[in-house]
C-alpha cells in the first residue's frame, strides 16, 4: 500500500472531529456539519463542515455523498461530487438537498453528512484542432449503447429503468 498524503488542516470550529476513515482502505473520510439543520422536502442548504484544508499541488478533494444518508434519507448533493480545489483556504461546505418527497430530514450538530475522497489530477494543456482524431465510439453518447430508460413503459430491450410521467388518475 502507498504511503498515506499529507494534507494540513484546520478546525474553523474547535470542537469539530478531524475527518476520518471509517475502516483502512476507504476511500472517503467523513465530514460532520458544525450545525443543526432541518431541511422540508425539495429543501437544500449549504452546511459547514468546521475544517479548511491545504492539498499538496496537483490534489483536489472531492465532496461524495454518503450512500446511508441517500438510501435512508434521500439527502443528495446538490454538485456532487463538490470540487474542494488545491488552492482553496476557506471551510469546506456541503450543499445538501432533501429530495424525499415526504419527509422533513432533521441534521444535528456533528452528524456525517458527506465523505471526502482526495485525489491525484491532471493539469493539461489544451491544443486546438479543425478535426479530432477518429475513435470507436466517435459521437455516440447519451444511451447509444442501449440499455437506458423508457418512457411510459415502452421497452426498448436490454432497459433497467422506467420513468412512468403518465400515471393513472393524474
Ligand atoms: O462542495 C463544495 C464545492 C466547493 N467548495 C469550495 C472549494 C472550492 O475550491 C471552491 C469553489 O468551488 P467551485 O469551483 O465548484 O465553485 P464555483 O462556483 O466555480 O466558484 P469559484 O468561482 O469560486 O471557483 O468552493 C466546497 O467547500 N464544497
Ligand atoms: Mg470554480
Amino acid at each position: 500500500m502507498r504511503p498515506p498524503v499529507d494534507v494540513l488542516i484546520r478546525r474553523v470550529d474547535p470542537d469539530v472531529p478531524i475527518p476520518a476513515y471509517g475502516h483502512p482502505g476507504d476511500a472517503g473520510a467523513d465530514l460532520v456539519t458544525t450545525e443543526a439543520a432541518e431541511l422540508a422536502p425539495g429543501e437544500r442548504a449549504v452546511l459547514p463542515t468546521g475544517v479548511s484544508i491545504a492539498l499538496p499541488d496537483g490534489y483536489a478533494a472531492f465532496v461524495h455523498p454518503r450512500s446511508g444518508l441517500a438510501a435512508r434519507c434521500g439527502v443528495a448533493l446538490v454538485n456532487a461530487p463538490g470540487t474542494v480545489d488545491a488552492g482553496y483556504r476557506g471551510e469546506i461546505k456541503v450543499i445538501v438537498v432533501n429530495l424525499d418527497p415526504r419527509e422533513t430530514v432533521r441534521f444535528e450538530r456533528f452528524d456525517r453528512i458527506a465523505q471526502l475522497v482526495v485525489q491525484q489530477v491532471e493539469k493539461v494543456r489544451f491544443h486546438e484542432v479543425a478535426e479530432l482524431p477518429g475513435s470507436a465510439r466517435a459521437e455516440g453518447g447519451f444511451g447509444s449503447t442501449g440499455g437506458h430508460a423508457a418512457v411510459d413503459g415502452t421497452t426498448g430491450g436490454n432497459r433497467y429503468a422506467s420513468v412512468v410521467s403518465d400515471r393513472e388518475g393524474q
